[in-house]
């Protein structure tokens, strides 16, 4: 897992739980969409014994726990946190996805790590059922939690797609791994997209395949492209998930599916949500977060599980050739970051010193101060140019 936060500080602890519980969850009616007969508030749960899934699993068969969603108020391992007046809303309409009803009355709970995990249980189980940002230290299970939610969509959804999109190729990779191990999720229906694969094999992935693990970037073109349809899919899981600001292309997609389809789960993993509200906040509505799960080294729940770290700080010099990269992408932004100076827009002049927190921050503050008066094409070109530079940085951190 990288590091790269908003504004590079180093991340205070509190300032974690301080940011997290500071920012707002919205509680309108897309952010719990898919009105599952479980999709209510959470009612308490009840383990019963050990069972397989059903025969159409693969083998080896993960062992599991198959937990009973039961009306009951009394019993609940965990205290149901803020329900943000979900009772208040009017009741939502059902969802356009074929459910199998029978799978519909349980969620299972991988035990072939191990004993179960408190954290990772109660985050699953939230998990499920409300749109949730995951902010969990590296090493503790969040790809594990990952492949246990999209078990159980698998279940209960009969075709929609589900989706888990990373940055990275290799971050990619790890979850399919868990997927085929951890949560067994048969691997003639899962297909790993990446931009190389043609046309039009990307078109029949999407036609014969449910579990799709891809870049944002991969899944954002083939949005646009047709091959995928925003209607069919069912959850979207989405690692590295404080990457979701400003234009990335996690934003860009979210809100390009919720255009088409509001019955669809998000669950948003990051070990680094960011220091500051707003960060956080702006995570929260780029993705349509109701729910938020946050643990910090210091979590009483996790403690146990974390080690020590033994580090050793080894610093190495720029190779040459990423001296001449730097260089180069320098003056290629150098223009843009001058015109936005000219403008009263960004008052750094060095574009490696760009930071995305920074670049959304002094659009926010220029469309409130100086560009409130400013004509409609001085707007979009100020829009175009911290566009261009936000992408720019993801790309150079
Ligand atoms: N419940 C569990 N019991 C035993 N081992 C576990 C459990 N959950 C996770 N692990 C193990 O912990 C290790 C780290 O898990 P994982 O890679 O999922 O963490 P992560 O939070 O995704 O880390 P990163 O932030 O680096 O992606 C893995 O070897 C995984 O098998």
């Amino acid at each position: 897992m990288d590091s790269d936060e908003f504004d590079g500080d180093d991340i205070a602890d509190e300032d974690f739980i301080v940011a997290a519980t500071q920012a707002t969850t919205p509680t309108r009616a897309s952010s719990n969409p898919n009105n599952l007969k479980n999709n209510r508030a959470q009612p308490g749960v009840q383990v019963s014994s050990s069972v397989s899934l059903d025969s159409s699993f693969p083998q080896p068969q993960p062992r599991l726990l198959r937990v009973h969603e039961e009306d009951n108020s009394s019993g609940s391992a965990q205290p149901s946190r803020a329900r943000a007046f979900r009772a208040d809303l009017p009741p939502e309409p059902p969802t356009h996805h074929e459910l199998d009803q029978e799978a519909l009355k349980t969620w299972v709970y991988p035990t072939n790590l191990g004993p179960t995990r408190d954290y990772q249980f109660s985050i699953v189980k939230n998990g499920l059922f409300n749109n949730t940002l995951v902010a969990l230290p590296t090493g503790l299970g969040k790809t594990f939690i990952a492949a246990t939610v999209m078990l159980n969509y698998f279940r209960w959804m009969k075709a929609a797609k589900l989706i888990f999109v990373a940055p990275t190729k290799p971050l990619v990779s790890q979850q399919v791994d868990a997927c085929f191990h951890i949560a067994g999720i048969p691997r003639s229906q899962t297909t790993l997209l990446t931009g190389e694969v043609t046309p039009a094999l990307r078109a029949e992935e999407w036609n014969s395949k449910r579990v799709f693990f891809m870049t944002p970037q991969t899944l954002e073109n083939d949005l646009s492209s047709g091959y995928a349809d925003p209607k069919s899919i069912g959850l979207v899981v989405i690692d590295e998930a404080h990457r979701a600001t400003g234009n990335y292309s996690y934003v860009k997609l979210v809100a390009f599916m919720r255009r088409f389809s509001n019955s669809f789960r998000i669950l948003a993993l990051t070990a680094t949500p960011g220091s500051k509200v707003d960060a956080v906040q702006e995570v929260i509505d780029g993705l349509g977060i109701s729910y938020v799960e946050i643990r910090t080294e210091n979590s009483l729940d996790i403690k146990s599980y974390v080690h020590q770290r033994d580090e050793h700080i080894v610093l190495l010099d720029l190779s040459d050739e990423i001296i001449l990269i730097k260089d180069l992408f320098s003056k290629a932004l150098q223009p843009l970051v001058d015109k936005l100076s000219s403008q009263n827009a960004y008052y750094g002049r060095d574009p490696m010193a760009l930071t995305t927190y920074g670049l959304v921050k002094a659009r926010k503050d220029w469309f409130a101060g100086p560009g409130r008066n400013a004509n409609q094409g001085a707007k979009f070109m100020i829009t175009a140019i911290f566009g261009i530079l936000t992408s720019c940085n993801s790309e150079t951190k």
